[in-house]
C-alpha cells in the first residue's frame, strides 16, 4: 500500500529529525536525491543547460543545493531567483561556490528557451492559493520550451493536499518529492501536472502516522483476491445479485452481470426485466425476471444501472436497501437515492454507492476541487462507502479511511464502462471483502481492464469485460497465457 500523507503530517514528521539532525541535514539528503534523479534524466552533465526556478523557502533551497551539486558536475546552471533578498541563504551560498550565475526573472526568458532540464523550486508544501507573479509566468514560458520539466516535492500551483489547482501550475514531466507521497500529486488536477512520480527516502517514514489515505499496488489488490481452492464450490465464493438494465436497455444488466461473472465465476444472480437479454448473454447465470426476493439466496447485492427512475424501480431499490445484505448502489438507484438518503442511513449493512461527478452533485453539492475531501463529506454524511468515479477515481468510507485509485485510461470514458465497475465491486462485496477495500480493488481491477483492452485500440465497455481474467491475472503477477505449475 502506498501511504499518501498530508502536509500537517510531513511537517510533524520533520520536526523531530530537523531537532535532532545537525542546520540542513534534512535538506541535503533532499538535494542529493533531487540531483542524483536530474543526473539520471540529463544523462550526461557536462554541457547541459539547467535553469533553476527559486522560491523563496525551502522549496528553492532543496533547488539550488541540487543544483550546485549539477554544476559541480560540469552542467551549466542558472538559478532564477523570484524573491533575491530572500533566496534560501545556505542554497544560495553553495551554488554560487559551486560556479553556478544566477538571473532575474524579467531576464530569464532567453534561458528557459534552451534549457535542457527546468527545475522547479519555487513552491513546495508551504504554497498557498495561485501562482503570484513572475512565477506564473515563468512557468509557461518553461512548459512552452524544450527542457525537461522536474517539479522539486510538489509542482509549483498544486494543492499538496488537494491536488486544486488555480491558475497556472507547472507541468511537470517528473517530480521528485521527499519523505513521502502527497495527496495532491495523485488526486484530482495535481495528477496531471505531477509526470513520472520519484520518491526520495530522507527518514521521514519511522514518524510518519499510520496513513488514512493509501494507494493499493498490484500486490495489495492481488491479496484481497483469493483463488478458489479445493474446499470452495459454486455457492461458497459469494454469490452476488444483480439488478440492472430494463427490457428496453438490457445492455447494463449484461454488462453489469458479465463483470461479476468473470470476477468470481462461482454463481450470478440477476433479477429485473432485462432478463431475456442477460439470459442470452450469460447462460452461466441464473435469471428471473421477477422480483429480487425472488432470485435465490446471495451475499451481495448489484442495484442501479439502466434500471430506470419509475415507481416499480423504486420499490426495487427499497426492497434490496431492505435486506441485511451489503448493496452497490449506481446510477439510476444513486438519482433515486438522493431523493430519499434516509434509505441509505438507516441500513446496518455495508452500503457502497458508485456516483460520477454529476450523479454526486445530486445528494447536495458539488464535487469541487478537493476529490477526496467531497467523497469523505458524503461517506460520513451517509454512513456509506463512497466511490466517486472519474479520471482518478476516489474511495471513501465513513470513518474517513479514504483510497486514490492509480490505475486506468481516459479511454474508460465510454458508456457503459460504469456498469462494468458495478459488476466487479458486487463480485467482491459478495466474497466478503469489506466495503472500502472491494470498492478500491474493483476501481484498481477495473482500471488495469481498462489498460488491457486499450492496447487493442479504443475500448467498449465489452471489451472491457472479455479483458477481466487476463486483468485479474496480470494483477496477480502471472503472465497471460502461462500455465501454472502443474506440480510433479
Ligand atoms: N523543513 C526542511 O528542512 C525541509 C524542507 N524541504 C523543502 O522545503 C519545502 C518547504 O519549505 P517552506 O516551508 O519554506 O515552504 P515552500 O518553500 O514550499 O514555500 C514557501 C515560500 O513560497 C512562497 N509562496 C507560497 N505560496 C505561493 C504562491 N502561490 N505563489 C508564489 N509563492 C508562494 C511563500 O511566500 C514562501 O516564501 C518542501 O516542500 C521541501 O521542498 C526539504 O528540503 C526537506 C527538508
Ligand atoms: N478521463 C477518464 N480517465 C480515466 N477513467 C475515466 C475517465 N472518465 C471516466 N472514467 C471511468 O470510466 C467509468 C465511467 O463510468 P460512468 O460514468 O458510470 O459510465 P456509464 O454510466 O456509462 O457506465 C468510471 O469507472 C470512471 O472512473
Ligand atoms: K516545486
Amino acid at each position: 500500500m502506498i501511504g499518501l500523507h498530508t502536509v500537517a503530517e510531513v511537517r510533524a514528521a520533520e520536526a523531530p529529525l530537523l531537532a535532532a539532525l545537525p542546520e540542513g541535514a534534512l535538506m541535503q539528503r533532499a538535494a542529493t536525491g533531487l540531483a542524483t534523479v536530474c543526473l539520471r534524466l540529463l544523462g550526461q552533465a557536462y554541457g547541459s543547460r539547467v535553469v533553476l526556478l527559486v522560491g523563496a523557502g525551502g522549496n528553492g533551497g532543496d533547488a539550488l543545493h541540487a543544483g550546485a551539486r549539477l554544476a559541480s558536475r560540469g552542467a551549466r546552471v542558472t538559478a532564477v531567483l523570484l524573491d533575491p533578498e530572500r533566496a534560501h541563504p545556505a542554497g544560495l551560498a553553495a551554488f554560487r561556490r559551486a560556479g553556478g550565475r544566477t538571473l532575474a526573472p524579467e531576464a530569464a526568458g532567453p534561458a528557459l528557451d534552451r534549457a535542457d532540464l527546468v527545475l522547479d523550486g519555487i513552491v513546495g508544501i508551504g504554497g498557498s492559493g495561485s501562482l503570484r507573479a513572475p512565477a506564473a509566468a515563468l512557468v509557461q514560458r518553461a512548459a512552452a520550451g524544450p527542457a525537461l520539466m522536474v517539479a522539486v516535492d510538489v509542482p509549483s500551483g498544486v494543492d499538496a493536499d488537494t491536488g486544486a489547482v488555480e491558475g497556472a501550475a507547472f507541468p511537470a514531466t517528473q517530480t521528485v518529492t521527499f519523505g513521502a507521497v502527497k495527496p495532491g500529486l495523485v488526486v484530482g488536477a495535481g495528477r496531471g501536472y505531477t509526470g513520472e512520480l520519484h520518491l526520495v527516502d530522507i527518514g521521514l517514514a519511522e514518524h510518519l502516522p499510520a496513513a488514512s489515505t493509501s494507494q493499493l499496488t498490484d500486490a495489495d489488490a492481488a491479496a484481497r483476491l483469493p483463488l478458489p481452492d479445493a474446499d470452495d464450490d459454486k455457492y461458497s465464493q459469494g454469490v452476488v445479485g444483480v439488478v440492472a438494465g430494463s427490457a428496453i436497455y438490457p445492455g447494463a444488466g449484461v454488462l453489469c452481470t458479465g463483470a461479476a461473472l468473470r470476477t468470481r465465476p462461482g454463481l450470478v444472480r440477476y433479477a429485473g426485466t432485462a432478463a431475456d437479454g442477460v439470459r442470452s448473454a450469460w447462460p452461466e447465470a441464473i435469471v428471473t425476471d421477477g422480483r429480487p426476493g425472488d432470485a435465490g439466496r446471495v451475499q451481495a447485492w448489484v442495484v442501479g444501472p439502466g434500471m430506470g427512475t419509475d415507481d416499480d424501480a423504486r420499490s426495487v431499490l427499497a426492497e434490496v436497501l431492505a435486506t441485511d445484505l451489503p448493496v452497490l448502489v449506481d446510477a439510476d438507484a444513486l438519482t433515486m437515492l438522493a431523493r430519499e438518503p434516509q434509505l441509505v442511513r438507516r441500513r446496518a449493512a455495508p452500503t457502497v454507492l458508485t456516483p460520477h461527478e454529476r450523479e454526486f452533485a445530486r445528494f447536495g453539492s458539488e464535487v469541487g476541487a478537493d476529490r477526496l475531501g467531497a467523497a469523505r463529506a458524503l461517506a460520513a454524511d451517509l454512513g456509506a462507502v463512497v466511490l466517486l468515479k472519474g479520471e482518478a477515481t476516489v474511495v471513501a468510507d465513513p470513518a474517513g479511511t479514504a483510497f486514490v485509485n492509480g490505475t486506468g485510461t481516459p479511454w474508460l470514458a465510454t458508456a457503459g464502462t460504469g456498469d462494468v465497475l458495478s459488476g466487479i465491486a458486487g463480485a467482491l462485496l459478495a466474497g466478503g471483502l469489506p466495503a472500502g477495500e472491494a470498492a478500491a480493488v474493483a476501481a484498481h481491477v477495473h482500471g488495469r481492464a481498462g489498460q488491457a483492452a486499450a492496447a487493442a485500440g479504443p475500448l467498449l465497455a465489452g471489451d472491457l469485460v472479455r479483458h477481466l481474467p487476463e486483468a485479474i491475472s496480470r494483477v496477480r503477477g502471472q503472465r497471460p497465457g502461462g500455465l501454472p505449475d502443474s506440480g510433479p
